[in-house]
């Protein structure tokens, strides 16, 4: 997250971490007791290994009462992401067990209406990703706002130049923005996570790239079909 700041301790207990050999790699969130929504693209270079998920956390390092790294059962990327785009970039994950609810481990409900959220609505996004441009890595949480840009906007030829499909949405990037490792957060606008956050084109705090979203409303059936389908 760049020019955010330190997230209240515990006060987004959706949040997940993401990794592998102990160094965060991407964000995430709790959607359901024993399911974490991240971005496909996290998955790519992982070289067939599956991440580790860090709940219950706001320090990466220090120790914390609800802090708990969980394994994963399983990851199912959704089936029309690619390295090319950023088309269905989605990743579900599994955990070995129903993570322990507890008051910094809580699922976050998401959007299942497909209908855009207003251009301007003041959103907040969240994440261990790089604070600076020179790829500093924090160790506690961050979290900004960003207010939410129209898709025509977004998709003007200085912009994204109509790559930006209806499942996907932008916020603002001038100064204050995504950056490296925060994919696969989430983007709450009013306590629902609508968007999941996308590299896009991976740059950080330009406003010629406005930050990219998948919309999950548009997912809501896949999402529910995977977690009915693994769940047994
Ligand atoms: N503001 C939009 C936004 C949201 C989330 C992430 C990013 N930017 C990256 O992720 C990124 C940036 C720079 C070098 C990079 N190399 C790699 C890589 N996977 O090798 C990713 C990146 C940008």
């Amino acid at each position: 997250i760049l020019r955010g700041s330190v997230a209240r301790p515990h006060l987004k207990p959706y949040m997940a971490s993401l990794q592998l050999d102990g160094q965060h790699v991407c964000g995430g969130f709790l959607i359901a007791e024993q399911w974490v929504l991240s971005a496909a693209h996290c998955a790519e270079e992982t070289d067939g290994k599956l991440f580790q998920v860090l709940l219950g956390a706001h320090s990466l390092t220090e120790p914390e009462p609800h802090k708990r790294l969980y394994q994963v059962r399983a990851q199912f990327p959704h089936p029309g992401s690619n390295i090319h785009n950023n088309k269905d970039d989605l990743l579900l994950l599994q955990l070995e067990e129903k993570a322990e609810l507890n008051a910094d481990v809580r699922v976050l409900p998401f959007q299942r209406e497909d209908r855009d959220v207003a251009a301007d609505t003041v959103c907040e996004v969240a994440g261990w990703g790089t604070i600076d441009h020179s790829g500093t890595r924090p160790d506690k949480l961050h979290q900004v706002e960003r207010p939410v840009i129209s898709r025509d906007v977004c998709n003007h030829r200085t912009r994204h130049d109509g790559t930006v499909t209806r499942n996907m949405m932008c916020t603002d990037s001038r100064r204050k923005d995504t950056c490296k490792g925060d994919s696969g957060g989430p983007l709450v606008c009013g306590g629902v996570a609508e968007g999941v956050v996308t590299a896009g084109s991976r740059v950080c705090g330009n406003y010629k790239k406005p930050a990219i979203y998948t919309r999950i409303a548009p997912y809501a059936a896949w999402i529910d079909g995977v977690m009915a389908s693994a769940d047994g």
